[in-house]
């Protein structure tokens, strides 16, 4: 049966009353009582919820137990076979535990029908047939299993990558699957009681190889090809070779609409180079190539994994490593995780100023820092900074700076290396703290601290790259001309607390990268992970007198320090109106004239026309505006979906997130997590208050969320129905979206519309007309444009994140040119005429 996974509850139990429909159907017009030789029918366990995830599987085991144990009731009435379709990796595990409980309920015994497909590609999958044979030994049934290679072969190897996790779940290259297929059929055909295997192929070598394994006694086992595929091989193979032999034609059945992905994955997987499909109809491939043994083949390579795709640590190369992440849908990561992180959890940081590598921790003047998901836990406490302690670091940075902008950005470079290092090896420390100081949940605190790593390497290669050396520039023979980057002086890096290690980290070593002293600032909110990173910045050698961390109020050290012409420069990420009280203070001082990168907010949309797949938006929206409680600069605020397909999306999106779960953001299954602080959650009501009372609004959606079960700054995601952009007057800094129907012959006004809010930030276009997507793209005016994705999340070095307008000043953070505009350039002219001629002329023939 076809079906992606289901996007709403409504989608799952349309699933699953065409599955109940289909078993029936099957069941009534089956003409044999041998659920072996009967149809039977495959299911997706992701269109049967629309949360099978496994951060979700606690919640929703028991539901989706009951009804797979339904529709099995059902199969089993007309004894027909329902096999369990194989899916992501990450889903294997709740896959084998389903499959457990279904083959060890009574209920189900003398019932021979429950299949499982198992992939070759996996590097479990021989482990997998080993749990399946203990599963048929315990229940005492066989079990039906299907063997394939593998149909999401390039979306695991992109998501290994993306995580950036040790190894691939899956093996590289297409000859170790091809082994591993012929390996666990030969366990399958050796363990003939407890194993009907069931072998999905189109190659005549695997036919082949399998037909030789099988023992001419062998009680039953069947062949499985693809409706439309493969038919050639099996008419010959069967009336020529193995007339006994059963092949079962596996069609795809569902609506036009679900056929799509379903059929692209196919002919990806049918179509590549590597595939037999292919090969035997390329008459440049000889019979011997398309029929060698892949054992051989594997025996004679010298290098294992396949060469052209590196391990996801080394995906950048060999000028930095990605940096290391967290597979959180790994049973056993997940339960060593929670256990490293129980010696922090009594733990109370106290954190102040650190100016000279010493902490001025005054416990007259400590405020507590309070976890903002349980208002009664009090994490640690902060003393902030006065303007003695402001002044004094900028004098002790400001002596500094020169001896450390002689230091070669190599030696710069080193330290933030090691700072990145030191990073991963306190790794569960540091997502601890962004869990109880800054609300995130756990996939976000992990991404945020590879953020900082990845920061960190980048900005290390691209000091090395970029400014170690002195350029030699072309000119006119007589002289030599070079240019050169040097550090401009004391920076000051003032940033925000939605990411208040990444974005901290990576303003404050792009300044030192570029050879300049820092005054650091973080927000007021969270100052503990501030000071655990600078601490970790002095400890990878990063001088003590040349970076100093100022925790406190912004608008008071703003004040202090901002007027100062000892700075020469303001790294700033934050609220576009914080950046411009910045700029009016810059702009007033007497001194030299110096650089304001700041990095803002955005009124970010996303336009959805009516090519687009409702059920990838869907995702897509829910992420780009709700994730981290809508709380990034990048997250999405008004949605434009074109009026032909926006009654089922709009539905669809409200359904879909009627499902979000807000919560702790220290257990899993959290999808949001707190506010960060009262004074947001007074902004956002006045924002839906404000709204509500608005004649062109009309509320569709808010995520049910009882507030008395938390004690801490919960807000629930809202959708509004809105006419135009221009009704909001600037960022909202939360779990809010907008959302416009708009006619196809408005897409030019719609375009100029988000142009004209003046903000440039990030943009996302679902579309598969490719006309479209070129148009749309350079029309828009923003700095990251997203395409049939969310817009959130840029990595570092891959997509270079900022805006323009009142979005931010631009260089991007984690780009190519970003520490170039933290320095200064030199020119030197040498004429080398200067003492006795010109030598290279002299010296030519
Ligand atoms: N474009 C980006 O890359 C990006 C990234 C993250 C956050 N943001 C934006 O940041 C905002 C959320 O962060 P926030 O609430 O912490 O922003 P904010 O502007 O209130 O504060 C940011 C920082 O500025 C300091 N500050 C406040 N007033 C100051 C002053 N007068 N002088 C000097 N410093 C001062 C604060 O203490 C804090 O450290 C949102 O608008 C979001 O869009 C932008
Ligand atoms: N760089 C982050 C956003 C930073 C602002 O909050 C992203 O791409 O989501």
């Amino acid at each position: 049966m076809l079906g992606e996974s289901a996007c709403t509850v409504e989608d799952a139990e349309e699933y699953f009353n065409l599955y109940m429909h289909a078993i029936k159907a099957i069941g009534e017009s089956a003409d044999i009582n041998d659920c072996f030789k009967s149809q039977g029918v495959s299911i997706k366990l992701s269109s049967l919820h629309s949360r099978y995830e496994f951060s979700q599987f606690g919640n929703i085991a028991e539901e989706l137990r009951a009804k797979l144990l339904e529709l099995c009731h059902e199969a089993k009435k007309y004894n027909i076979s329902l096999c369990i379709d194989a899916e992501e990796s990450e889903r294997l595990e709740m896959s084998l535990v389903l499959f457990e409980q279904l083959r060890l309920d009574e209920s189900l015994s003398e019932w021979e029908g429950l299949g499982l497909a198992v992939q070759a590609y996996q590097k479990r999958a021989l482990s997998v047939l080993d749990f399946v044979e203990d599963v048929a030994i315990r229940s005492k049934h066989k079990v039906m299993v299907r063997l394939v290679k593998g149909a999401y072969w390039d979306s695991e190897i992109k998501r290994t990558q993306e995580l950036g996790l040790i190894g691939y779940p899956v093996f590289t290259r297409k000859s170790h699957t091809d082994v591993c297929y012929l390996a666990c059929a030969q366990k399958l055909l050796s363990k003939e009681n407890h194993f009907y295997p069931c072998f999905g192929t189109h190659n005549a070598y695997t036919f082949a190889t399998i037909i030789e394994l099988a023992d001419k006694n062998h009680p039953g086992f069947e062949f499985q090809r693809l409706h439309g595929m493969g038919k050639s091989l099996y008419d010959y193979a069967i009336s020529e070779l193995a007339t006994s032999i059963n092949c079962r034609i596996y069609a795809p059945v569902g609506k036009h609409s679900d056929l799509l992905p379903y059929l692209i994955r196919r002919l990806l997987e049918n179509g590549a180079n590597s595939s037999f499909v292919n090969q035997v109809n390329d008459s440049d491939v000889k019979i011997e190539e398309l029929v060698s043994d892949p054992l051989e083949k594997v025996k004679s390579l010298e290098y294992e994994p396949h060469p052209s795709i590196p391990l996801p640590r080394d995906i950048f190369g060999e000028e930095r490593k990605n940096s290391l992440g967290m597979d959180i849908s790994d049973s056993i990561a997940v339960s060593q995780f929670a256990n490293d992180i129980r010696e922090f959890s009594e733990k109370k940081w106290q954190v102040g100023p650190i100016i000279d590598g010493e902490s001025f921790l005054d416990s007259a003047e400590f405020t507590e820092v309070v976890n903002p998901a349980h208002l009664e836990n009090v994490i640690g406490e902060v003393s902030s900074a006065t303007s003695a302690h402001a002044l004094n670091a900028l004098e002790i940075a400001h002596s500094a700076f020169t001896k450390w902008q002689n230091v070669s950005a190599e030696e710069r470079a080193k330290c933030l290396e090691k700072a990145a290092d030191l990073l991963e090896e306190r790794m569960k420390e540091l997502i601890y703290i962004l869990i109880v100081e800054a609300g995130k949940i756990l996939s976000d605190a992990i991404a945020e601290v590879r953020e900082a790593i990845d920061f960190l390497r980048y900005y290390a290669m691209i000091a090395k790259n970029e400014l170690n050396d002195w350029k030699k520039l072309s000119g006119p023979t007589g002289e030599d001309n070079f240019i050169f980057f040097e550090g401009r002086g004391v920076f000051l890096c003032i940033s925000p607390w939605n990411f208040p290690l990444a974005i901290f980290i990576g303003q404050v070593s792009a300044a030192l990268a570029a050879g300049n002293a820092v005054l650091a600032k973080p927000a007021e909110q969270t100052p503990i992970i501030a000071y655990e990173a600078v601490k970790i910045l002095h400890e990878a050698g990063i001088p003590k007198n040349v970076l100093h961390l100022i925790p406190g109020d912004g608008w008071y050290l703003g004040k202090t320090l901002v007027p100062d012409n000892r700075i020469s420069g303001v790294a700033f990420t934050g609220s576009t109106q914080t950046a411009q009280i910045i700029n009016r203070m810059l702009a007033s001082r007497d001194g030299p004239i110096v650089p304001l990168i700041a990095e803002t907010g955005g009124l970010n949309a996303m336009i959805v026309d009516s090519s687009a797949l409702l059920e990838q938006v869907t995702k897509d929206v829910l992420i780009s505006a709700f994730r981290s409680g809508g709380q990034r600069c990048s997250a999405l605020r008004v949605l434009f979906i074109q009026e032909d397909i926006a009654e089922k999306q709009v539905k669809m999106i409200c359904n879909a997130a009627q499902e979000l779960k807000i919560g702790d953001p220290i257990q899993l299954s959290t999808d949001i997590g707190p506010i960060i602080d009262k004074a947001s959650i007074d902004m956002l009501t006045k924002h839906t208050e404000k709204i509500s009372r608005d004649e062109d609004s009309n509320l569709l959606f808010k995520v049910p969320m009882d507030t008395n079960s938390y004690n801490g700054y919960f807000f629930p995601p809202y959708i509004y129905e809105i006419q135009k952009i221009s009704q909001l007057k600037q960022e909202v800094f939360g779990p809010i979206l907008h959302i416009i129907r708009f006619n196809k012959s408005q897409l030019n006004e719609v375009i100029s519309d988000i142009n004209n809010t003046g903000y440039g930030l990030t943009f996302s276009l679902q579309s598969r007309v490719q006309s479209q997507i070129a148009l749309i793209s350079k029309k828009i005016s923003v700095g990251n444009v997203y395409i049939n994705r969310n817009q959130i999340g840029a990595a570092v070095g891959t997509q270079p994140f900022g805006g323009r307008g009142l979005s931010g000043t631009g260089p991007k953070a984690g780009g190519p040119n970003y520490l170039q505009r933290f320095s200064i350039e030199k020119v030197v002219s040498v004429n080398t005429t200067a003492c006795g001629g010109n030598i290279k002329l002299a010296c030519l023939d």
